[in-house]
């Protein structure tokens, strides 16, 4: 029998999280079955959606939702070999069974020097909702410039650099100014801390006097009802996500957006990268290519031990990653 430790949501949220919300419990798994894996964690991932998706889709006392690089460490299922590591989507646990239906594995052409937890980030679904955001939503074209805000995360840092192979200018923001260090490192135009510029709208039109034709939200709230006025006529802007507001226990009433919408003629279109499902292999293909070439830097906040994974949850949400937070098992 095997001992899985598996994280659960105690409380629901309210306001930030708190390590009081969440409960660490102990399960035995059961034998395998036939047609059955046993997997183990070795990368656990931490996002944003975790937030407001756990108000709408657990009720407390639920494994925290989640996705884990895990190795197939026991099989009873003949397409599935022991040592194979695959993504899946069991939530905060150290050990789990599947059926081998909600598993995608590596591409088979990842090579041993890569790091496996990228599948949580660059080359998986952060990765994939800059490539498709940027692609299907902004539509870029070279000579644009392009605006994305939490540049130096998961999703903006690729935003930024798909943005520079596409041939746009890119100005980023971030929450230090070792994050608008590495943002310059990896490619960006323009970038500075949003947290420490005098005036937003000032940092914006010095950045880009001109304005700009793409704006990849991953912010919302004040930042965006700002940074909507410099958009340049036919703009579009991609609501990619609104992580000022995901804490939030009373709403934000933000300036009304209509009129530079309608006098700019905007085209703003929230998307999940889920819609793009029945192309991942292709957005995967193209991500792994361009970060083998060094086209696509990346970088990891990476928590030691499934103890800290709360601690990680939390800290990503207050700012306190440069790049993909995962937790190593
Ligand atoms: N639509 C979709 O399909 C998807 C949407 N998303 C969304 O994309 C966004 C980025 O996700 P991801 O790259 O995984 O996360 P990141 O790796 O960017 O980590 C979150 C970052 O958000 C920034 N942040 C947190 N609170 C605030 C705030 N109040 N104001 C401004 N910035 C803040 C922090 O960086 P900083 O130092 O810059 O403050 C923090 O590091 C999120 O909104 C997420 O919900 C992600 C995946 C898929
Ligand atoms: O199991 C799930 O459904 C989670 C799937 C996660 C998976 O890796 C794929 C997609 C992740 C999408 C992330 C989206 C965002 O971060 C946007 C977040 C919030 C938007 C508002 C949600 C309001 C819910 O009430």
């Amino acid at each position: 029998m095997v001992t899985a430790k598996v994280w659960v949501l105690k409380k629901h949220f309210e306001g930030f999280p708190k390590i009081s919300n969440f409960d660490l419990k102990e399960i035995e798994l059961p034998n395998l079955k036939d047609g059955e894996l046993l997997l183990q964690s070795v990368f656990l991932s931490v996002d944003p959606y975790m937030r407001p998706y756990s108000r709408r889709d657990m009720k407390e006392g639920d494994v925290m939702i989640g996705t884990q690089v895990a190795r197939i460490v026991e099989s009873k299922n003949p397409a599935f070999t022991v040592g194979v590591f695959v993504v899946a989507r069991s939530g905060w646990r150290t050990h789990f069974i599947s059926d081998g239906k909600d598993l995608q594995a590596l591409p088979s052409s990842w090579p041993e020097s890569l790091p496996r937890s990228l599948a949580l980030g660059t080359i998986g679904m952060p990765g994939l909702t800059a490539y498709f955001g940027l692609l299907e939503v902004c539509k870029t074209k070279p000579g644009e410039t392009v605006l994305v805000n939490a540049a130096a995360g998961a999703v903006g840092s690729v935003v930024g650099q798909l943005a520079k192979i596409w041939g746009c200018k890119v100005v980023g923001c971030a929450g230090s100014d070792d994050k608008v260090a590495y943002l310059k490192k990896i490619g960006f135009d323009e970038a500075f801390n949003y947290k420490t510029v005098t005036s937003l709208d000032e940092a914006l039109r010095k950045a880009s006097p001109d304005g700009y034709d793409c704006f990849f939200d991953n912010v919302g709230g004040e930042f965006a009802s700002v940074a909507i006025n410099q958009m340049k006529k036919y703009g579009r802007i991609a609501v990619c996500g609104a992580i000022s507001q995901y804490n939030d226990t009373v709403p934000q009433k933000g300036p009304y957006v209509q009129i530079p919408m309608i006098f700019k003629e905007l085209r703003m279109e929230g998307f999940l990268v889920t819609s793009w499902n029945n192309r991942w292999e292709e957005g995967l293909k193209a991500l792994l290519k361009w970060v083998m070439e060094g086209k696509v830097k990346c970088h990891e906040q990476v928590t030691e031990g499934f103890e800290n994974m709360p601690a990680a949850f939390i800290g990503m949400l207050k700012g306190e990653n440069l790049g993909k937070a995962v937790v190593k098992v």
